[in-house]
């Protein structure tokens, strides 16, 4: 039977997550109900029917569904989702700290610093440059973050007086890092500026999600997480279109740990491709990165199954393999011979895994979990940078062989 993928369907179809009784993942009843949820997972993308353009005609959109966006952050990924969200006819502002920037979206529809080709949708506003308004943030039913790990507690704390503790909007995450300096995911993040009441129906967006892939309406599609299952559907209804599907679940700690994982693996993906290692030597590293990624999620509290979901697997995937990734990049230049510094100055966009990386070995001493690879990523970006500045190449090398005498295949997945 031939399935034209429209809007109606894709909306009868992609919320039927049947939620999680248990509140967390401690029996195995509760993954079987996961392992049930993710049993829809394989629709076929091949029936898909793209509207013309990638765009979908304004008709179809659901207006009744229509909402107040606010996405602070107009970097890629800020302005990809606010480009996503205005064309599905939402009300969608967008904050940026570049008074260029916000000049030059009003006017000429366009962000003179990231996707520079792209003509955004004329509904979408900037705002800016200074910090928004208690007037405007209250009148917003969504408020979205695309801004790096590092600068949510300050946006966070600067935010929390402007909220109407009696009609709080629905707050969306979707970046990928661990705070350096406490080793915090984003949820402790939240709960520490805003309290526990907003961290519990924050919502975390993560998977394999290129911002110049969305822009250009690529099939794509994600994991959508929280504690609150009301929170995680609204999110899901808000961004869903035929060609960006959601899948919710109620994992965020997981969810997070998986997308700031990621990117450390996707460094010494690239790491080794700029060696010179090839195919092989990435698969390894995908399935022994996805390995230590899982023990690390288990030991913090997380579901398993959530690194076998779009924000795991899936985006590990898709970051170790594409120079698209500015982790992977980061990988690969350093694989080059570059200098970690020259190459931070020049990548014009955040590479969240050399943070995380920090981040990322205070919580495996602290978990005392086994993680060579990551650890491996972590002496070739700061211990032995900081004892040999001048020569990251020797570094990598050293990398090189740790590659060749990995143990990993000796040890139990
Ligand atoms: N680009 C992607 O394809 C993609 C996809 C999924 C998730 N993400 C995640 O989204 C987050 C943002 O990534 P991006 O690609 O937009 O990065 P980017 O470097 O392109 O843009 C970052 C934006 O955040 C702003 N910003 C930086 N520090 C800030 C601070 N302290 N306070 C307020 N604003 C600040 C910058 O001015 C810029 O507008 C990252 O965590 C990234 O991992 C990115
Ligand atoms: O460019 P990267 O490495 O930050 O990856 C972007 C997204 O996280 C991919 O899903």
């Amino acid at each position: 039977m031939k399935f034209a993928w429209s809007p109606a369907a894709f909306s009868s179809r992609a919320h039927v997550n049947s939620p999680l009784v248990a509140s967390c993942f401690q029996t195995r009843i509760s993954y079987c109900r996961s392992l049930h949820r993710y049993s829809f997972i394989s629709r076929p993308y091949s029936r898909l029917v793209l509207p013309n353009k990638f765009r979908m005609p304004h008709s179809q959109v659901d207006l009744e569904g229509k909402s107040k966006v606010l996405v602070f952050g107009a970097g890629n990924f800020g302005s990809c989702l606010a480009d996503h969200l205005a064309d599905s006819l939402h009300e969608v502002y967008v904050w940026s700290r570049s008074e260029n920037i916000v000049k030059i979206l009003n006017s000429q529809h366009r962000n003179p610093e990231f996707l520079t080709d792209h003509v955004f949708p004329d509904g979408l506003k900037a705002v800016g440059p200074e910090f928004p308004s208690a007037a405007l943030i209250q009148e917003m039913d969504v408020l979205l973050f695309a801004i790096p790990t590092e600068g949510v507690r300050s946006t966070l704390t600067e935010l929390r007086p402007k909220l109407n503790d009696d009609d709080l909007p629905l707050m969306i995450f979707v970046n990928k890092g661990v705070e350096l300096g406490t080793g915090a995911l984003t949820l402790d993040i939240i709960a520490d500026t805003c309290g526990p009441k907003i961290a519990k129906a924050s919502t975390f967006i993560s998977g394999p999600s290129f911002a110049k892939e969305i822009i250009r309406r690529q099939p794509t599609s994600v994991s959508v997480s929280s504690l609150s299952d009301d929170a995680a559907q609204r999110a899901c209804k808000l961004f869903h279109q035929p060609w960006f599907r959601c899948y919710t679940g109620d994992d965020p700690v997981g969810v997070e740990l998986a997308g700031a994982l990621k990117n450390v693996y996707a460094i010494a993906s690239g790491i080794a491709n700029g060696l010179g290692f090839e195919n092989n030597t990435r698969a390894m590293l995908i399935t022994r990165g996805l390995a230590e990624m899982t023990r690390i999620g288990t030991a913090y509290g997380a579901s398993p199954l959530t690194f076998l979901s779009l924000a795991g697997v899936g985006d590990l995937f898709l970051t170790c393999s594409s120079p698209t990734s500015r982790n992977y990049t980061v990988g690969y230049r350093l694989g080059k011979g570059e200098k970690l510094n020259y190459i931070l100055e020049t990548l014009g966009s955040v590479a969240e895994g050399v943070t995380t990386t920090k981040g990322l070995k205070e919580l495996i001493d602290e978990l005392g979990v086994t993680a060579p690879l990551a650890i491996a990523v972590y002496d070739v970006l700061y211990e032995e940078t900081s004892r040999n500045a001048q020569k990251s190449c020797c570094l990598c090398r050293r990398f090189a062989s740790w590659i060749c005498r990995y143990k990993g295949s000796q040890r139990r997945d």
